[in-house]
């Protein structure tokens, strides 16, 4: 089990996200570890997504760093080897979201309060083509073309009628029914379902692969502009005015 617990939100800063790619480098070359059940140790959040403030008035050393950063957490939790359960026990905006929708299987505490969902839109920023295909692969076309233009983030009941996650369970029962849910997958003999894993993401995986320098110049100069980097800060003045 992998609990998050950076406070007072888990958002993904270039620290936290350097320590969970080599968390997961480490339970991937352990042969005893056959899976990893990704929780929050926060009561109410699960993952507030990308530190916007690595984003914010840095330099282009930093983005880079950043998003290369970002894309190696990605690469490594939707390519793995493992069973990834995401047991989501709060609110998963964004790149919260992108974890999850990473997993192989979602659970999601069944409190309305608790949403999850793509909403960079709702910030002024445009979801990277491997945030879209991620979550294409999870609800289909249809549903992400709304949802990612709209930046919608969906309480939990509206979730699990989209198929953003997979089952709702009272809270105090999450991690329970997460391991539950863990045994099952492992009851199968792991190289088939690891070939069949890796036949459903791989051309999504691969494309990233393939154009993850370009990504990143992309990244630096979406985030570079003045504009985005004005919206940016409008919503983080707008986060932080929300509290008083
Ligand atoms: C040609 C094509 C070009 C295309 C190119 C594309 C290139 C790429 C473009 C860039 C893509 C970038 C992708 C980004 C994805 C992301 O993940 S962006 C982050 C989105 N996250 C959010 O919107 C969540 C924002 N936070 C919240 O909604 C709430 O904080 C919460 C629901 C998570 C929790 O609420 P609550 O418990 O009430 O706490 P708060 O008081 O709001 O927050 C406490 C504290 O934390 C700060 N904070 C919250 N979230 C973040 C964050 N994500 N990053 C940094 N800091 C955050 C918040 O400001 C508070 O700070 P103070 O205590 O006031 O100092």
């Amino acid at each position: 089990m992998m609990k998050f617990k950076s406070p007072p939100v888990n958002s993904l800063s270039l620290d936290f996200l350097t320590e969970f790619s080599i968390s997961l480098e480490k339970l991937e070359n352990d042969r005893a570890c056959r899976g990893v059940i990704i929780t929050s140790a926060i009561p109410k959040i699960f993952s507030s997504g990308l530190d916007i403030t690595e984003m914010c008035g840095k330099s282009v050393e930093h983005y880079a760093e950043f998003w290369r950063a970002v894309q190696e957490m990605w690469l490594r939790l939707y390519g793995s080897n493992m069973v990834t359960v995401a047991a989501v026990n709060g609110a998963s905006p964004a790149g919260g979201c992108l974890i999850a929708l990473s997993c192989d299987y979602r659970i999601m505490a069944e409190n309305p309060k608790f949403s999850i969902g793509l909403n960079e839109a709702q910030l002024g920023i445009v979801a990277p083509f491997w945030f879209k295909d991620t979550f294409v692969n999870v609800v289909g076309q249809r549903i992400a073309e709304r949802a990612l233009q709209l930046g919608s983030l969906y309480p939990a009941p509206e979730a699990l009628k989209l198929g953003l996650v997979d089952e709702l369970v009272p809270e105090e029962k999450l991690l329970e029914k997460a391991s539950a849910v863990m045994a099952q997958w492992l009851a199968l003999p792991d190289h088939a379902r690891q070939i069949t894993k890796s036949m459903m993401r791989k051309a999504v995986l691969d494309r990233l692969v393939a154009h993850r320098e370009e990504d990143i110049k992309y990244f630096i100069n979406f985030i570079s502009k003045e504009s985005i980097q004005k919206s940016l800060r409008m919503y983080m003045e707008m986060l932080k005015k929300k509290k008083s």
